[in-house]
């Protein structure tokens, strides 16, 4: 079955919309990608991995464990880059997500197998298959994305939609002050940034410069239908202890799983964040997906910083000036940057989702 949900709740398969999450499980992308299997207003045609909150690999092992959990085993699962556009080997963000990616569960190993094609591979071909009715929830770096516009000049134009969980809009970061995780190159993780490493980010006419920054910035300047949530948005929601409690006492047919998962993102925050609970920066981006009501949006062009110290940093051209020269922003598209949220709706959808037996 190649469906989320079952016929019998009212929506014909063709009145859902179709998607494909491209992930780096992750344990808030596990609680997306659950939900997202329970939404009977969506149909899953595949799951693409990326490096991020775990590697690759262990990206598309957690993908396939979470379609075998949902019940849908023959999802096809697409495994992505292994590196960065241009960085080579990606940090990884093990201290916040566990060196599985699921919070240190160390699930068993799932019994269905990636496919053959590529994840750039499978978003072309399904892109190209349904043209215009496809959208893409992309909840990790964008090197897959980037990937398929490089591979196919007309993939923005028949992506139906992208909604991306990215950036952060005159906020500060989550992997230093400038800049979010996915659209990083997390090469300035603290510790992780080492001095060789930096030197060679300064050095502009390198051509191993090209990182995830860059195909963030190939992403967002495609032309594609784009809707982008920033962590200025996502960290508006919180799950509190409270609500991870309530929601291991509910009869939630993935409950007790997530709130184990959550025990390691949990204790991430309190050290970190100092938030007694977790941010759900995925499921909210899901929720903009299904629920675009509940947000707002500016339209402008966003770039991304690929130099300096500001690497990953993402402006958004809010259109208050009419420009008198060209500057990096002028001729490009568009994109739709969230600007406000209905908190308590967007925490309320999240929860009962999460809450259903
Ligand atoms: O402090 C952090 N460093 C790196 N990654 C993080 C941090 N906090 C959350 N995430 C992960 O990055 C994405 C949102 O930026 C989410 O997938 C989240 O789990």
């Amino acid at each position: 079955m190649s469906i989320s949900g079952s016929l019998t709740d009212g929506l014909e398969a063709k009145n859902r919309e179709k998607i494909i999450i491209d992930t780096d499980p992750g344990i808030d992308d596990s609680m997306a990608i659950l939900m997202a299997f329970q939404t009977p207003e969506v149909e899953i045609l595949g799951l693409t991995t990326i490096f991020g909150n775990a590697t690759t690999k262990a990206a598309t092992r957690n993908a396939l464990i979470l379609c075998e959990t949902a019940g849908y085993p023959d999802i096809p699962v697409a495994e992505g880059s292994l590196e960065t556009l241009k960085r080579g080997e990606p940090h990884i963000a093990d201290f916040v997500h566990g060196s599985d990616g699921l919070g240190n569960l160390f699930l068993p190993s799932p019994n269905s197998k990636k496919i053959e094609k590529c994840a750039s591979e499978f978003l072309v071909d399904k892109i190209s298959e349904y043209p215009g009715e496809v959208s893409i929830l992309a909840l990790g770096p964008l090197t897959n994305l980037a990937l398929a516009v490089k591979r196919d000049s007309n993939f923005a134009s028949k992506v139906k939609r992208v909604v991306i969980l990215g950036g952060s809009f005159f906020a500060l970061g989550n992997a230093n002050p400038a800049a979010e995780a996915n659209v990083c190159d997390r090469l300035s993780l603290g510790l992780r940034f080492h001095r060789n490493q930096y030197i060679d980010s300064l050095n502009i006419d390198n051509v191993h410069i090209y990182g995830d920054p860059e195909a963030a910035d190939i992403v967002f300047t495609s032309g594609a239908n784009i809707d982008v949530v920033g962590i200025n948005i996502t960290t508006q929601i919180k799950m509190t202890d409270a609500d991870l409690d309530e929601l291991r006492q509910s009869e939630g047919k993935h409950a007790k799983l997530l709130c184990d998962m959550c025990k390691f993102y949990r204790d991430f925050h309190v050290k970190s964040e100092g938030v007694y609970g977790v941010f759900p920066h995925d499921p909210v981006t899901f929720v903009a997906l299904v629920r675009p009501d509940l947000f707002t949006y500016k339209k402008g062009v966003v770039r991304v910083e690929t130099q300096g110290i500001c690497v990953g940093h993402t402006l958004l051209d809010q259109g208050l000036k009419k420009w008198n020269t060209s500057n990096p922003w002028t001729e490009f598209s568009p994109v739709s940057v969230a600007w406000t949220v209905d908190v308590d709706e967007v925490l309320n959808y999240i929860k009962k989702m999460l809450m259903q037996p």
